[in-house]
């Protein structure tokens, strides 16, 4: 692979902080002696929340009514596409059941997880996205029980829009708690919540690494990690379209990574010169966080071919991978590392960030390379099944027996030799 770096990325790719993973761990111990009482006194030194945690009824049919009709019909049409792609999902996760031998049935039976923890951001932006991402896919996958929670924003507690959007999506209640004890609440199951199977949703590096020490009793989507993005562009591309998609996405935070890689040298140049006048009109605090990123963390290459772009981009597995070249068709069947791609310059990130279809919460931080994103298959459980009669009985009890002793499992061998000596009485009581 042939690649000359025409900027490079002089900070350090982000990780979780030795400080935040400490930090989680003493507050989930308190959170697991102490409860909702030590969850209540998180809530009011870290967000300044007194209020009540669980959003009553009454105060979400107020919240919904104080929504604008127009952002309603917007986040029900984002809604529709990210139900419809879920529950079409859905439909491909199958039971199946087959012979193997006469006599040997075997099958798999999908099965939605009894209760899910939901955490929608909120801290710095307004994310209500992941509410229709998380809630709405854990809904299509048939979940019952769908516990959603986000901080407050201020003493308003969670925006009217949001909890517009969690009530839309089926969540079964609503919390008002973020961070560490938002997901200790539907961990241990605080504040009328049954314990969750499963914790899903973005977040912060707390929320994150919170997520991953609970990980084992309780499952997980993925350890999420700051978004990131890449953007694979050849002489086709618009240079004033690629240098906006990396600006919006380098909005993100300061940890946020973005990457062009190009065959094109032209277009890398107007893009390198085009990006900081970009990033000098977002308003604050956007532009500190896409100043930050765009010069620690940002990277653009040149490269040969687009072989040697394909071969750039499988070995950074982006969350994001954004395709503004010709032959689309050759790009979606070679790329095999990402976590949502985006083909062609008529789409974009941000599209599939709000309201495409396609689930956002995506692996980050190169975990593409052994993982897709949130869909309805985390919420399900592919389980497996078998019944054997007499016919089967004999060739599976005698290779059992011999595997069996193959491996010193003596106990092993007895119990498929019991089943032959059983059936030979019944055939000769019944005989
Ligand atoms: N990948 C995706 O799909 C996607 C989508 C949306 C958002 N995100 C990510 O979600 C994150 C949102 O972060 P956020 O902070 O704005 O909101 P957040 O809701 O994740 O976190 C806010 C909470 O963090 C806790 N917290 C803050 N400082 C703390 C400290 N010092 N100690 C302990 N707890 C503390 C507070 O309790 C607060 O409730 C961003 O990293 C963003 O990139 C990702
Ligand atoms: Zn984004």
């Amino acid at each position: 692979m042939s690649v000359t770096h025409l900027k490079t990325a002089p900070g350090e790719p982000p990780r979780t902080a030795a400080d935040v993973a400490d930090t989680v761990q003493v507050m989930l111990a308190r959170l697991r002696t102490g409860g909702a009482q030590v969850a209540l006194e998180y809530a009011r030194q870290l967000d300044g929340w007194y209020g009540a945690i669980t959003v009553t009824r009454a105060e979400i049919d107020a919240a919904v009514a104080r929504v604008p009709q127009g952002l309603k019909d917007d986040i029900g049409w984002a809604h529709d596409n990210i139900s419809r792609f879920a529950a079409a999902q859905r439909a491909t996760a199958q039971d199946m059941a087959l012979e193997l031998r006469p006599g040997l049935w075997a099958g798999q039976r999908q099965i939605p997880l009894a209760a899910a923890g939901c955490y929608v951001p909120g801290g710095r932006y307004s994310h209500i996205a992941s509410a229709l991402m998380s809630i709405a896919t854990a809904r299509e996958a048939g979940v019952p029980d769908i516990t959603a929670c986000s901080p407050p924003n201020g003493s308003q507690g969670i925006p009217d829009a949001m909890l517009y959007a969690m009530d839309l999506s089926g969540a079964t209640r609503i919390l008002t708690i973020g961070g560490v004890q938002g997901i200790a609440a539907m961990a241990f199951g605080l504040f009328g919540a049954p314990t969750a199977d499963i914790l899903v949703g973005p977040g912060n590096a707390y929320v994150a690494e919170a997520k991953r020490q609970l990980f084992g009793p309780i499952g997980i989507d993925m350890f999420a990690g700051p978004t990131d993005s890449l953007v694979l562009a050849d002489d086709t591309a618009d240079p004033e379209t690629v240098a906006a998609d990396l600006v919006g996405q380098a909005e993100h935070g300061s940890n946020s990574p973005v990457w062009l890689v190009t065959t094109h040298r032209p277009l890398a140049d107007a893009v390198l010169a085009r990006v900081p006048a970009l990033i000098a009109e977002l308003p604050e605090p956007n532009r500190a966080a896409a100043t930050a990123a765009w010069r620690d963390l940002a990277e653009v290459a040149l490269c040969d071919t687009p072989e040697d772009m394909a071969q750039y981009a499988d070995a950074k597995a982006p969350e994001h991978l954004h395709v503004q070249a010709r032959d689309l068709p050759w790009w979606r069947m070679r790329l095999r590392a990402y976590g949502s791609l985006f083909l062609g310059e008529n789409t974009t990130v941000a599209f599939g960030d709000k309201a495409a279809g396609p689930n956002h919460v995506l692996p980050t931080s190169g975990a593409a390379r052994y993982t897709g994103g949130l869909s309805v298959h985390k919420f399900l459980k592919t389980v497996t099944w078998q019944e054997v009669d007499a016919r089967a009985l004999p060739d599976l009890a005698r290779v059992t027996a011999s595997l069996s002793r193959a491996e010193g499992m003596e106990g092993h061998a007895r119990s498929a030799d019991i089943r032959l000596v059983t059936q030979s009485r019944t055939a000769t009581s019944t005989g």
